[in-house]
């Protein structure tokens, strides 16, 4: 028999090459695991670890603890290591078998992260009806899992991922006219690519029209055993049979030449009659030098549509939404925070809120800015940024909807004037400009109208409390920088 440790060591090892070092730092390496009977209990340090682990992580551990510990433990269970407490309330367990429906349990003690575990539970539970009806037509083991929060409602739209989005929504529509085939959609890690897709996939099941969602790890690896086993007919058959499919991070097919040739003939299939493919990758079809030509061509039949960073004021409005999703309440300064220092990629965005709400949840701080600061503060000195003043206009600017040229120009308009003065009075602030120096920076002006633009914030910060506040804001996100 395998030993236990072993297995936990081996999920955790895998488990680093999934996920990001902090959430790892974070999240995982806290937990740990024994076995009764053929049952892996991991024991994490509270009711939001549980909570946290169940809705992020329990599907990949039960997948990795199913291979190492080669069919021998069946059920997994997460609960709160209840080592330092006196009773042992069994009804914070959650558990999800590895083959058979979750069991949803009561609820942790902090009733905000009540409803947190009740709607995980019955998407979970939805999720896994998801799986059964569609074991009955396919192979469900073939079948990666629908996220039950991915669908268009929870997605957030700027101008980086309008079209996409679009493209996306009118896949979703039983009726509609507007379908290119296939949709490639490309992009960055961590921009929502896989989120539109199951979108597409939940309206897909709403339309009762049916589908198949493969990751390309997943197709190659399906691929293998129905070769090996001689059930590759089968295999493309039952696929054959669905009116979607989509296949996720398409660039690691390349130089899989059997994997790929096989993906060829399915394409065929699925680009002509009323069938859709949806198509994900890191990188343009064009960029995918490590495919030859038949595929690039094919890749570009339909419609290619890119999604890249959101812009600040998508990465504040998304960061909100999810808040308001955990039934939390984020302030627009402690998203702004957070959205000016999480730039490019919206999973580590995601992580960063958790990190702020495991935060206050651990210490019952109340969400405020220092706080935000606080929790974050190692986010923040990764992200080494000296504040100068090119770096100053900018946040302003951002911050109050104007351009950087703005700043620079002449307008006096009060919208324009005033974050200009700011950005002066900041610079005298935070760097070790001269009055001159900041003039001159500013498109050549005298150094006494930066000494008025400081006097005037002075003023200004004194009689007025919100002011005195965005300009407190600033200064934080600036030094954070
Ligand atoms: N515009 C958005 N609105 C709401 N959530 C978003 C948005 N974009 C991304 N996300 C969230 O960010 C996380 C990462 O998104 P997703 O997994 O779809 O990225 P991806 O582009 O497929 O990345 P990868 O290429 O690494 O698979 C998900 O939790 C998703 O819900």
């Amino acid at each position: 028999m395998i030993d236990t440790a072993s297995i936990w060591d081996k999920c955790l090892n895998d488990l680093r090459y999934n996920v990001k070092d902090n959430v790892f730092t974070m999240w995982l390496r806290p937990l740990s695991a024994h076995q009764e009977a053929q049952t892996l209990i991991i024991l994490a340090p509270n009711d939001y670890f549980v909570t946290y682990i169940k809705k992020n992580h329990l599907q990949d551990i039960q997948q990795l603890v199913a291979k190492h510990s080669q069919g021998s433990i069946e059920e997994v269970i997460v609960r709160v290591d209840n080592a330092d407490r006196d009773t042992d309330d069994s009804s914070q367990t959650q558990s999800g078998s590895l083959f058979a429906e979750d069991k949803p349990s009561p609820t942790p003690t902090d009733h905000k992260f009540e409803s947190i575990h009740h709607n995980n539970a019955k998407a979970d539970i939805d999720a896994n009806m998801r799986h059964a009806e569609l074991a009955d037509s396919a192979d469900a083991k073939s079948l990666s899992y629908l996220n039950p929060d991915f669908t268009f409602e929870t997605f957030v739209t700027g101008k980086s991922n309008n079209l996409a989005y679009k493209a996306c929504y009118e896949l979703g529509k039983r009726q509609s006219k507007n379908r290119h085939n296939p949709l490639f959609i490309y992009g960055p890690s961590g921009l929502g690519k896989t989120h539109l897709m199951h979108s597409v996939a939940h309206r897909y099941l709403k339309n009762n029209q049916s589908f198949y969602y493969f990751t390309s790890e997943k197709f190659i690896n399906q691929l293998v055993y129905s070769l090996r086993n001689n059930k590759i007919e089968d295999f493309k058959k039952k696929i054959k049979k669905v009116d979607l499919l989509i296949v996720d991070d398409i660039h690691v097919l390349a130089g899989k030449t059997k994997s790929s040739n096989e993906f060829l003939t399915l394409f065929a299939d699925f680009t002509s009659g009323d069938k859709q493919l949806i198509l994900a990758s890191d990188r343009h079809p064009s960029q995918m030098t490590e495919f030859d030509e038949r595929f690039r061509s094919r890749f570009s039949w339909g419609l290619t549509v890119a999604v890249d960073p959101p812009e600040i004021d998508t990465r504040v409005q998304i960061l909100q939404k999810k808040a308001a999703s955990y039934g939390m309440t984020l302030p627009k300064e402690c998203a702004l925070f957070i959205a000016q220092n999480v730039v490019s990629n919206v999973r580590r965005l995601e992580g960063a809120l958790n990190q702020v709400f495991a935060n206050a949840n651990l210490t019952g701080a109340q969400i405020t800015l220092e706080m935000v600061q606080y929790a974050l503060k190692d986010i923040v000195a990764m992200r080494v940024q000296a504040v100068n003043m090119d770096n100053i206009r900018k946040v302003v600017a951002e911050y109050y909807d104007v351009t950087v040229k703005d700043i620079l120009g002449r307008k006096r308009t009060r919208s324009i004037a005033r974050p200009r003065q700011i950005a002066m009075a900041l610079s005298r602030e935070l760097t070790s400009d001269s009055f001159p120096e900041i003039g001159q920076s500013f498109g050549g002006r005298d150094h006494t109208t930066v000494m008025h633009a400081c006097d005037k914030v002075n003023e200004l910060r004194g009689a007025d409390p919100a002011f005195d506040k965005d300009y407190k804001t600033l200064a934080l996100m600036l030094q954070a920088g």
